[in-house]
C-alpha cells in the first residue's frame, strides 16, 4: 500500500472534520477506526475516562509520551485553559508529521508542542527547555516497556510534584505488568484502576491513574 495508516487517518480527518473544531476531529478519527481501519488511538470509551481525569486535575503543565496521530493530544488540549500547553513526545518522525497536521486541523497548534525524540533522551531536558519545574499531569501511551523506566526518570528529574497525576493507557492490553507492580506497591503513589476495553474492540483493557504523594520512604509490605 502506497500510503501509511496514519496518512489514511489524516486524510479522513481532512475530509470529514471541520477545521478548528477539535470535537469533529475526534469524531472523524473514531469513525475511521470503527468503520474503515483500526488504529491505536485511545478511542472514545477510554477517551471519556481521560477527559474526566484531565478535568478533575485541571493541570497547568501537561506531558504526553507517545503522540502517534495526535488523537489524545487533541482530546487533552481541547480541555485545557487558554494559557496551558501540552508537550507531547514522539520518536517516529512520520507519526510526528501526521500528528502536527491533525492537531493543526483541530486548531490547537498554538497549545501543543510535538517534540521529536525518545522519551528517555528528552525527559532530562524538559525543565530547562520549557522553563518548568514539574508536570501536573502525565499521560503514558508509548512503548509499554518504557512506562516503568520513564516514571522512574521523571521522579529522578524531580518532574513530579505532590498531587501530580500520572495516567497510563493499556495496562491490561497489551499490558504493562512491571509498571503496574511498581506503581501499586509504591507508597509514594495512590493508584486507581479504570476498567474499560481496548479501543474500538470488546477486548478488556484499562487505565491506571496514579497520584504522586511526594517522596515518602519504602515499599508497601
Ligand atoms: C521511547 N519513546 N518515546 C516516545 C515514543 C513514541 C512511540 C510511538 O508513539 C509508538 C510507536 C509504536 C507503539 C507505541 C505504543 N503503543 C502501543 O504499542 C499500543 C498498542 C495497542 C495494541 C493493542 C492490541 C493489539 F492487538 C495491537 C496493538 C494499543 C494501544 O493503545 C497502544 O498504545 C508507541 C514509541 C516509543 C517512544
Ligand atoms: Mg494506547
Amino acid at each position: 500500500t502506497r500510503t501509511t495508516r496514519p496518512q489514511r487517518l489524516l486524510r479522513a480527518v481532512i475530509i470529514n472534520a471541520v477545521r478548528g473544531d477539535p470535537d469533529s476531529v475526534i469524531r472523524a478519527i473514531d469513525h475511521f477506526c470503527k468503520h474503515t481501519e483500526w488504529a491505536m488511538n485511545i478511542g472514545d470509551e477510554k477517551g471519556a475516562i481521560l477527559d474526566s481525569v484531565v478535568m478533575e486535575t485541571s493541570p497547568s503543565t501537561v506531558l504526553e509520551l507517545g503522540t502517534y496521530c495526535g488523537y489524545s493530544a487533541v482530546r487533552i488540549t481541547r480541555l485545557l485553559p487558554p494559557s496551558t500547553r501540552l508537550i507531547t513526545v514522539e520518536m517516529n518522525p512520520d507519526y510526528a508529521c501526521v500528528a502536527r497536521q491533525v492537531i493543526q486541523h483541530a486548531g490547537l497548534q498554538d497549545k501543543v508542542c510535538v517534540l521529536e525524540g525518545q522519551s528517555a533522551d528528552l525527559i532530562p531536558k524538559m525543565a530547562e527547555m520549557f522553563g518548568i519545574q514539574t508536570f501536573d499531569f502525565v499521560f503514558l501511551d508509548h512503548w509499554k516497556d518504557r512506562y516503568l523506566p520513564d516514571i522512574r526518570l521523571l521522579e529522578d528529574c524531580s518532574l513530579l510534584a505532590q498531587g501530580s497525576v500520572v495516567l497510563a493507557d493499556n495496562v491490561v492490553c497489551p499490558g504493562t505488568p512491571d509498571y503496574l507492580n511498581y506503581i501499586r506497591s509504591n507508597l509514594n503513589y495512590r493508584s486507581r484502576f479504570y476498567q474499560a476495553h481496548l479501543e474500538y474492540t470488546r477486548v478488556l483493557d484499562g487505565l491506571e491513574k496514579s497520584e504522586y504523594l511526594g517522596c515518602r520512604q519504602g515499599k508497601r509490605q
